[in-house]
């Protein structure tokens, strides 16, 4: 077990009060969020009341779920579990408010459900933008200085008529559907609306700690400040130089002014345990910090290189990277290739020509998720969007019911099983990715499909949509796999795990690969005041023992001076 810092033991032993902790990357947010959890529980003194630690990702929880009970268990003195509550924001939302109190302010009579966007009935809830329909669902709230809440919709974010947006939000919430972006405007609206109800939720958390607070955003803030206002202690703990959430209102600024209430005590946290320390030196020049590195270097390579690539030529970069992980004795499932948007990302992992449209797409994920990525978890959700997408539009709350990460009703048990194995099984469920997708990955996928409907329809009774064959017809299907396959003769290059730099906020990866554009690099080099700086920001941070950018050989002769004076060093290149 780790030996605390004085830094991070002040923290968790620090009175009860609210707190803001401002922290650097690698510092050990994890384990002291954890333990000042478990230090609050104990000296909690309605014994009625709940600490909460809310966190943004399910990777997140789980990794705090894991170190809270491991913690229980070196402390069988104080073996309580009780009284805790470790959850994602969200869901916190949904269990505490939108599924108790939700009907109460939508107008429906029955318990509000999330929907994904995929589901049929949905067919039937459209917003008019002006010029044309939108989906009720893509509706995003959003808080602009000045004018208060409207309604953005489309890659245009145009802005809905109030009126118009207000009767869409409405229809879609008199059948008790909400989407993950209006989900928190209810939530907000039971709050305000219904004293009792706000004073009971913070009797019952009068405790309430938030990690990654630099993505908290508008609406979660308000809600936070209501149930603050009604007597619950909040504290946050954060990195807004990790802010990659810009785009979705989270600027980071909800710390610092909370931070500046006088009832709340500001601590902070400058020691990374994470990187060597010629990465947290270039991570202290990007962000203006001088935060200390708790480690040294090992006697192998590492810190932080760069060197040039032709999008062209991906394979020799790959190469140059492997060699270099070699070289610094970190093995390919320790390594990750990491880039800024999930297009590039795309690209990166195989750029297989992406193919099927609509329901037919889900399944096509469904496929290259288990196949190539063995991610069964994402694979499921696929299957699961692609299935109700097949059933007809009676089914409305069944997705929301199926994919939720807690509490699933044993009725929907069984049904979960039925699907998970017609994901699990490329042999009699949705066929493998290495399939040709046209001559034989669609009409295998079709003929399964088929008999899984039937067992859908005898054991649960569910009926499929008049037009569930049209669905998966053949609409950007392709005579070639889904899945790119290692070609006999070929040199086999070693399968990095390739993400967008958002999906391993909060991960240490030994090494790294950052592969940018000259856009990207200018960001990153000009620290982290704009968003994608600070996702550059997050991308370094993540590497323990080596981070390598790549560079587009174009402009490797603009960047070098800079890069060196950074402190990157040339690698041999590609
Ligand atoms: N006191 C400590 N002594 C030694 N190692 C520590 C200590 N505290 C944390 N660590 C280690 O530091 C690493 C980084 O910790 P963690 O992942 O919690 O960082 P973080 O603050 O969440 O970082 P980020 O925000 O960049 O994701 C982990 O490997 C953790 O075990």
């Amino acid at each position: 077990m780790i030996e605390l810092s004085s830094q991070q033991r002040e923290i968790v032993e620090a009175p009860l009060k609210p707190m803001v902790v401002i922290a650097c990357a690698g510092s050990g947010k994890t384990a002291t969020a954890v333990r000042r959890l478990a230090e609050m529980r104990k000296r909690i003194d309605d014994r009625h009341g709940h600490c909460a630690l809310l966190s943004f990702s399910n990777v997140a929880v789980d990794t705090f779920n894991k170190d809270y009970n491991a913690l229980l268990q070196a402390e069988p003195s104080d073996n309580r579990r009780g009284g805790v509550e470790i959850a994602t924001v969200d869901a916190f939302i949904t269990s505490n408010i939108i599924r108790p109190h939700g009907h109460l302010v939508m107008g429906c009579t029955r318990t509000p459900f999330l929907v994904h966007g995929s589901e049929p009935f949905l067919a039937n809830f459209k917003v008019w933008d002006g010029k044309r329909p939108q989906p009720t669902t893509a509706l995003q709230p959003v808080i602009v200085k000045g004018v208060g809440l409207q309604f953005e919709v489309g890659r245009a974010n145009t802005v809905v008529d109030p009126k118009t947006a207000a009767e869409a939000i409405r229809k879609l919430a008199g059948v008790g559907a909400y989407s993950h972006a209006l989900g928190s405007l209810w939530a907000l609206k039971v709050l305000k609306t219904q004293p009792l109800i706000r004073r009971a939720l913070a009797r019952r958390y009068p405790h309430i700690l938030v990690d990654e607070a630099q993505d908290i955003g508008n609406l979660h803030q308000s809600i936070l400040m209501s149930l603050q206002d009604a007597g619950t202690q909040v504290s946050l703990i954060g990195d807004v130089n990790q802010g990659i959430y810009e785009f979705s209102g989270a600027t980071g600024a909800f710390i610092q002014q909370h931070a500046d209430r006088d009832e709340v005590d500001e601590r902070r946290l400058e020691t990374n345990f994470r990187s060597v320390p010629s990465i947290v030196a270039i991570a202290n020049e990007l962000s203006g910090r001088t935060d200390t590195a708790a480690r040294t270097a090992p006697a192998t390579l590492s810190g932080a290189y760069y060197f040039a690539y032709k999008k062209e030529e991906k394979d020799n970069a790959i190469k140059s990277f492997a060699a270099l992980l070699g070289q610094a004795g970190i093995g390919v499932d320790d390594a990750a290739v990491l880039c800024r948007s999930a297009e590039w990302a795309a690209d990166w992992a195989g750029g297989e020509k992406e193919q099927g449209q609509g329901v037919l797409r889900h399944f096509v994920n469904a496929a290259i998720q288990r196949d190539k990525f063995s991610r069964f978890d994402d694979a499921f959700e696929h299957c699961c969007a692609g299935v109700v997408g097949l059933l007809d539009d009676s089914h409305g709350a069944l997705l929301s019911e199926l994919t939720r990460h807690s509490g699933v009703e044993r009725n929907f048990q069984a049904l979960r099983r039925v699907l998970w194995s017609f994901v699990k099984d490329p042999a009699r469920g949705v066929p493998h990715a290495s399939l040709v997708a046209d001559t034989d990955w669609q009409p295998a996928l079709l003929a399964r499909a088929e008999t899984m409907l039937a067992i859908l329809s005898a054991e649960h009774g569910f009926k499929a949509a008049a037009t569930w064959k049209a669905k998966l017809a053949k609409r950007k299907i392709f005579n070639q796999p889904l899945m790119r396959p290692a070609e006999l003769g070929i040199e086999v290059l070693p399968t990095f795990r390739v993400s967008t730099v958002h999906k391993v906020k909060g991960e240490s990866i030994r090494g790294v690969l950052y592969v940018c554009n000259q856009s990207h690099l200018d960001e990153m080099l000009g620290g982290t005041e704009t968003e994608v700086g600070k996702i550059g920001y997050v991308a370094l941070t993540r590497a323990r023992d080596l981070f390598v950018l790549g560079v587009p050989a174009t402009n490797l002769k603009k960047y070098a001076p800079r890069l060196d004076e950074l402190g990157f060093t040339k690698a041999g290149g590609a």
